[in-house]
């Protein structure tokens, strides 16, 4: 499925893309549907986590263009192992640096700001938690936290390697939900993850193989017996 250049909120171009002279992307075209949720799949190092962090804007490019149709910076939930166990702050305030992106660095926060991060906590079930130290969380509930960042950042494109991997049920379905209603209020999300089910939840998918885009499309289209056989060897 080619998605109109009018529906994109994201335009890939010819994207070369890696951490030394080697690329990791090659020459890779596409698009990601504005409002909609994409699922970034593909084996283990096959380049999804630096296909995020590309769009992200966190990475030089080689070649190549990533063009977005507003203007606003993006929220990027990284995977919480980016994450120091040492920094000595709370939940909340880790909550709070997530306004940052409206209000600057260690500015005051407004009462809409206070507002915004009392609301986050609570949809990802963390007031209970807010005064504890990030780092004396599980991991499920630090992935939780990060995820409340995010969210506080109230942009229209939030970017989020494996949200839920390695979380409980009840905590995937949390995730799920609150990645739903954010998409509801016109949100474009654009998700890593190894989970087919919750690939098939997706809106668009985009199939990364050894650096390649190896499919793009809905769920339907894109997770076939075949590809699922070529890609990641499942037998049919
Ligand atoms: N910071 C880095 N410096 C150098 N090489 C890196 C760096 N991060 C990733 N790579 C390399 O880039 C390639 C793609 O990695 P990437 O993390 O994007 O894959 P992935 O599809 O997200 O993998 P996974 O499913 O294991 O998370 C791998 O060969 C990896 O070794």
């Amino acid at each position: 499925m080619t998605i109109a250049s009018d529906q994109a909120e994201i335009t890939i171009h010819d994207l070369t893309v890696g951490y030394t002279r080697e690329p990791v992307l090659h020459g890779l075209s596409t698009a990601l549907p504005r409002g909609r949720t994409t699922a970034i799949l593909g084996p283990n190092g096959s380049g999804k986590s630096t296909l995020l962090s590309a769009i992200a804007g966190v990475l030089r490019l080689a070649a190549g263009s990533i063009d977005r149709a507003t203007g606003r910076p993006p929220a990027f939930v990284a995977q919480r192992s980016a994450v120091s166990d040492a920094l000595p702050i709370s939940v909340r305030d880790t909550v709070s640096m997530g306004r940052w992106a409206h209000r600057g660095p260690w500015r005051r926060l407004t009462s809409h700001d206070r507002a915004v991060v009392e609301e986050c906590l609570a949809c990802l079930e963390l007031l209970p938690l807010a005064t504890r130290r990030l780092g004396s969380l599980s991991g499920g509930q630090r992935q939780r936290a990060l995820l409340a960042q995010g969210l506080a950042q109230e942009s229209d494109l939030l970017l989020l390697d494996e949200p839920s991997s390695g979380l409980d049920a009840e905590a995937q379905r949390l995730i799920t939900d609150v990645l739903e209603s954010t998409k509801a209020r016109g949100t474009t999300v654009v998700q890593v993850t190894h989970d087919f089910t919750e690939a098939l939840r997706a809106d668009h998918c985009l199939v990364l193989n050894a650096g390649r885009l190896a499919a793009a499309g809905t769920p339907d289209d894109v997770l076939t017996p075949q590809m699922l056989q070529e890609v990641w060897g499942i037998p049919r």
